[in-house]
């Protein structure tokens, strides 16, 4: 949940009385989350828990049983599958664990992708995608995109998630492939987006220092998400 002051306008993301059944489990059992823009919120849980299933319904990629999904104001469990798209292109970021960055394209090419996807000008896509790779420190002509290090192709799927200005940004598993100082350094990139940017930030991480730097944790355990205390707060 968000915190009770922020003012439901605000809310990025408003995911109410989720269920998500498959043979034998139930996933999502009247799963509730929120996040608001200029917030973070991590959810981690055990293996198998439905981390990866709930991103699934977010995106409108899977459809839950009952409960509803409001994305930048408005309940995609209610829209056709072609709107659904849309939405999400306009709305959405999505970052993932091994960047799913296409090496055929250069690394303004696959930012650009998706701001043209989203029906930019081909001229305000590459200017923006250049700008974008430039202030997250990513070459983008010169280096081919299968050369760019670990930490820089994930910087470049930051890029692309950001470039069509999205309402929220979701991250699977960001940091899953880096090595510890990238993981560090792309952390702080992420956390640093909800202020620069006013989406909001929903990260599923296994990884409990990057949950830590999010302005709310939960853990996805038997269908329900959590709060789990901070170490801070429980001292
Ligand atoms: N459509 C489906 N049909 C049957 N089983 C499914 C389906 N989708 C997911 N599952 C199962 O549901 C469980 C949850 O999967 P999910 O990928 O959401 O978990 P997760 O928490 O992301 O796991 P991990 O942390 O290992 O990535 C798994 O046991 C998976 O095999």
């Amino acid at each position: 949940m968000a915190p009770p002051s922020v003012p439901a306008e605000q809310l990025v993301l408003s995911a109410r009385g989720l269920r998500y059944e498959i043979p034998g489990r139930t996933l999502l059992d009247a799963a509730e989350l929120s996040v608001a823009a200029g917030h973070s919120v991590a959810v981690t849980g055990p293996s198998g828990s439905g981390k990866s299933t709930l991103l699934m319904c977010l995106l409108g990629l899977a459809e839950p049983k009952s409960g509803s999904i409001d994305i930048a104001g408005e309940d995609i469990t209610r829209m056709r599958a072609g709107r659904v798209a849309k939405h999400r292109r306009d709305n959405i970021g999505m970052v993932f664990q091994f960047a799913e960055l296409l090496h055929e394209l250069s690394p303004v090419e696959n930012v650009a992708l998706a701001a043209l996807l989203a029906g930019r000008d081909r001229k305000d896509a590459f200017r923006r995608a250049e700008e974008l790779l430039d202030e997250l420190g990513v070459p983008a002509r010169g280096t081919a995109t299968a050369d760019l290090s670990g930490g820089e192709r994930q910087r470049a799927a930051v890029a692309r998630a950001l470039v069509n200005e999205p309402a929220l940004l979701l991250a699977d598993e960001p940091t899953g492939a880096l090595d510890e100082e990238n993981r560090d350094s792309v952390g702080q990139l992420l956390f640093s987006l909800p202020q620069r940017w006013n989406c909001g930030l929903l990260v599923v991480t296994h990884d409990h220092s990057i949950a830590a730097r999010a302005d709310e944790h939960l853990e996805l355990r038997q269908g329900k998400l959590l709060a789990v205390r901070s170490e801070a707060a429980a001292t």
